[in-house]
């Protein structure tokens, strides 16, 4: 049926598919049912342009992949799973897949458009962040995180240029190419992929077999908050290898301004073992059933005054 509807999806003469979605009448989109403008970016498999409906006039992001480059890379898989982990997850701080089709030569994800960028842009602009603001947005991160993970789905490679910002300037964590669903055994036994050196945790380094990737997750949050506030990731060398070694020494130094909060809630994440690492409650992956849950986190001083429960509709704080 896969090849059926790849070949119904090309064919020009298929009338509008009816598909219909929980009692919702949404018909199938096409290209000519979007206008697309300006370029927002382009990725290694990827350009993403501003797409405007033409029927509703909404604007959205349009990632355009090249069917004939993904295929000489080998990065179908990679589409494929971006694909279905983006269609599962539905939570305000992470990038919504509205429509996603194909023609002859291109796939298309029609997402939310994320109109403030990259959070990394954002840091590096003002060197870091207040830590009022960098308090905010790791809240914001530690709600979708929870979320995905009690979803069964692993980011593994969250950092600040995959955290984009909306108009509102809320969070929209994008770039799921690269997660993992937990619990399908697709039967690759050793997890091939691994994250941007700056925010690989020591495990993942270590034994990527049985490390408990959730737990990788987590690090990443940590490697983020450090970097919101100093501008700058907590291991960072001249090249990966430099990079690596630091991570497995555990070799960072806080700046002089971080808060005694802030460095405690950050020390007890960037800790190499994460049976000892704050949030990860020790769990098998081959055990979805476990809900994780992020208490230990949210529970940390470090967030005295977030309003857990109302975060999304809260303004976040100026950045300055
Ligand atoms: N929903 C979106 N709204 C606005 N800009 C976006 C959106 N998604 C991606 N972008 C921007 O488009 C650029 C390309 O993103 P894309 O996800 O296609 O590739 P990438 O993940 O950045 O690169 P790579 O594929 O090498 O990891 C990035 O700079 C990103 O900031
Ligand atoms: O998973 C799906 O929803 C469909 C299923 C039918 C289908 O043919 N495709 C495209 C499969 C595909 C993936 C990569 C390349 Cl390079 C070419 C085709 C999938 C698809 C359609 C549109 C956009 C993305 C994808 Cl993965």
């Amino acid at each position: 049926s896969r090849a059926m509807n790849a070949a119904a999806e090309q064919s020009p003469f298929v009338e509008q598919v009816k598909v219909k979605e929980r009692g919702r009448e949404t018909r199938k989109r096409t290209v000519k049912d979007f206008f697309f403008g300006r370029t927002l970016g382009e990725g290694s498999y990827s350009t993403v342009v501003e797409a405007t409906e033409v029927e509703t006039e909404k604007i959205y992001a349009a990632k355009i992949l090249d069917k004939r480059h993904i295929i000489k890379e080998k990065k179908t898989k990679y589409v494929t799973i971006e694909r279905n982990v983006l269609h599962k997850l539905r939570h305000p701080f992470i990038v919504r897949l509205h429509y996603a089709f194909q023609d002859k030569q291109s796939l298309y994800f029609i997402l939310d458009l994320a109109a403030n960028g990259e959070l990394l842009s954002w840091v590096r602009k003002y060197g870091g962040l207040s830590e009022p603001v960098a308090k905010h947005y790791m809240a914001e991160l530690i709600l979708a995180v929870e979320y995905m993970h009690q979803n069964g789905v692993v980011h593994r490679d969250l950092k600040p240029e995959n955290i984009l910002l909306g108009s509102d300037m809320h969070i929209l964590i994008a770039d799921f190419g690269t997660a993992k669903l937990l619990g399908e055994n697709d039967g690759s036994r050793t997890n091939s992929f691994v994250g941007t050196a700056e925010y690989v945790s020591p495990e993942l380094l270590m034994d990527r077999q049985e490390a408990n990737i959730r737990g990788s997750d987590i690090w990443a949050l940590g490697c983020i908050a450090y970097q919101l506030l100093a501008g700058r990731p907590p291991f960072k060398a001249t090249n990966e290898y430099q990079t690596f070694q630091k991570i497995l020494k555990n070799e960072y130094e806080f700046p002089p301004h971080f808060s005694v909060h802030a460095k405690d809630f950050i020390r007890r994440i960037l800790v190499l073992d994460p049976n000892y690492r704050l949030g990860c409650c020790f769990f098998k992956d081959s055990d979805p059933d476990t809900i994780p849950n992020f208490d230990d986190l949210k529970s940390h001083p470090f967030f005295t005054g977030i309003d857990w429960s109302n975060l999304s509709n809260s303004n976040p704080p100026q950045m300055s």
